[in-house]
């Protein structure tokens, strides 16, 4: 149930479903009826306004209004659009509807007690403008509950974004599968609740659709998630270097550090500018320090192969010297993942780094937040005419060759092959100085551990970026970056039991 469908995927999904053997119609009821439900639990009072649009989406409100009315509401369906002009299964919906239809007017909107948001779902194709713009801000002023049809008015399927004007509903109820835009910022903040309901559409069909986007859970990677193993030790459980800034910037490292620790790493060594070995060695317990300066001395140390993952980024300062490292640890056989000041040091000339990517096949993975992401990925992010976090990330993949874990409320993770997970659970309170030091070391502490359970960088990536969220939810308000890796055990509890297999 993990799979997040596009429009066109679901469409997809809903003609295969037709074609073999269910009618359109059958999906329609079946939708309709679920949002009847939705609305039964949601009004406070008797009055239910359908807000229909042109297309299957008002089809589905149609539906809605009818099973309503027999279940004794009183129920008005206000059509945007011209009765003339409904098709196909619309029209037969529309058809089996015997109750009063309202000309599109604000002022319609003015007794009813609960709102169904049937205007515009997955075919919204354009900004919103004019009559049902005006409906939408009518029914968002209106300030009674709003149950949306598939999504809330205004809101792209693929992308989240608001088009023009969009609905803000209390609850939405969407069928087969969310949508990315259910995920995705702003459209999440639209939806309320979202709840999935089959319409009859089989599972099987996705074989077919071959869907990408993935909501990030357990489900996604937990099958290849490093449970430690009793006959494990700690050389088996991988061996990360954080690369250290100097003498004043040496936290952010620490903190990944740690989060490479907490995240189960089986040995965490900070590779640290001599000026910088005494506070890094005062800081750091389990942590091993150990004089590393300049890209020479990175290579020398990276010619040990057990020194599987390397973090190079956090607080280590922005410039030539900070490229010849970066490129030397791509020219080792580790994991590398690059964030911060790796990433901003290629801002404006990514292609050396690109091409040193590309020419390894050990996992990279880049952690930008959206400052990084556009300065890395420049071209890129303007060229995209709907700006879509989601391909923005999908793009920076392939034209890197790396792992893209584009940062965010909406966190995207993205790999060149074209698959892309969204995440929905990271607290507000996660936006505090050095989480992402902290994700930079989890990922790479996954890596550590994670080849031989098969582990790669997109689910190394998104694992980290989910147990970063349930971990800063799980400390709750107050949340500092230091409280992140400490908060990762009582999530392991959760999860370790959750996706471990069953005993023989
Ligand atoms: N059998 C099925 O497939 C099933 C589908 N299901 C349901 O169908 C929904 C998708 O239906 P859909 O494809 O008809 O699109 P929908 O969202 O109703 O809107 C398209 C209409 O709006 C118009 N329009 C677009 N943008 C506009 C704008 N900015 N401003 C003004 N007008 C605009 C556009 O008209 P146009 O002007 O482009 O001719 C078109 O007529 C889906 O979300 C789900 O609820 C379920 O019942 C399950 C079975
Ligand atoms: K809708």
């Amino acid at each position: 149930m993990n799979e997040l469908l596009a429009p066109v995927e679901m469409s997809e999904a809903d003609r295969l479903t037709i074609a073999a053997g269910t009618p359109g119609l059958t999906l329609m009821e079946n939708a309709g009826a679920a949002v009847a439900e939705a609305t039964v639990a949601l009004a406070p009072g008797q009055r239910v306004t359908v807000v229909a649009g042109p297309g299957n989406n008002g089809g589905d409100g149609f539906v809605a209004a009818r099973l309503l009315a027999e279940r004794g509401y009183s129920v008005k369906v206000i059509l945007v659009g011209e009765a003339s002009r409904l098709k196909g299964d619309a029209r037969a919906a529309f058809d089996r509807w015997r109750g009063p239809v309202e000309a599109a007017a604000p002022e319609a909107l003015a007794a009813c007690d609960v709102i169904v948001d049937a205007l515009f779902g997955a075919g919204l194709d354009r900004p919103v403008e004019g009559l049902p713009r005006a409906m939408i801000e009518a029914i968002n002023a209106r300030g009674v509950p709003v149950v949306a049809v598939d999504l809330p008015s205004g809101i792209n399927g693929a992308t989240g974004a608001v088009m023009g004007a969009a609905v803000k509903a209390t609850r939405t109820v969407t069928f087969f599968r969310r949508k990315p835009g259910h995920l995705l910022l702003p459209g999440r903040l639209h939806c309320g609740p979202v709840a999935v309901v089959d319409i009859g559409i089989p599972a099987s069909v996705l074989a077919s659709v071959q869907p990408k986007t993935f909501a990030n859970g357990p489900a996604l990677w937990g099958l290849h998630f490093p449970l430690p193993r009793i006959e494990g030790h700690k050389y088996s459980r991988g061996h990360v270097v954080v690369v250290s800034g100097g003498l004043s910037t040496t936290g952010a490292a620490r903190l990944a550090a740690r989060g490479a620790l907490r995240a189960g790493a089986g040995l965490v060594t900070m590779a640290s500018p001599r000026e910088a070995l005494a506070i890094n060695a005062a800081g750091s317990l389990a942590v091993m320090v150990r004089p590393v300066d300049g890209a020479l001395e990175l290579a020398e140390f990276l010619t040990d192969h057990r020194r599987n993952a390397v973090v190079l980024g956090p607080g280590g300062g922005v410039g030539a010297a900070m490229r010849d490292q970066v490129l030397t640890a791509l020219g080792s056989e580790a994991a590398v993942v690059l964030d911060a000041d790796a990433l901003t040091s290629f801002a404006g000339e990514p292609e050396p780094l690109f091409a040193a990517i590309r020419a390894r096949s050990a996992a990279v993975v880049l952690t930008p937040h959206e400052g990084e992401f556009s300065r890395l990925f420049k071209l890129l992010y303007k060229d995209l005419k709907v700006k879509s976090k989601l391909e923005a990330a999908r793009m920076a993949a392939a034209a890197s060759g790396a792992v893209v874990l584009f940062k965010g409320p909406d966190t995207v993770v993205a790999a060149p092959d074209g698959r892309a997970s969204v995440s929905d659970n990271a607290p507000p309170y996660l936006a505090t100085a050095g989480s992402g030091d902290v994700l930079a070391g989890m990922i790479a502490g996954l890596l550590a551990q994670g080849q031989e359970f098969g582990m790669t960088g997109f689910e190394a990536a998104s694992a980290a970026a989910w147990l970063h969220g349930e971990a800063a939810a799980a400390f709750g308000p107050g949340l500092i970056a230091e409280d992140l890796p400490e908060a990762l055990p009582g999530v392991y509890r959760t999860l370790f039991a959750q996706v471990a297999p069953p005993p023989p």
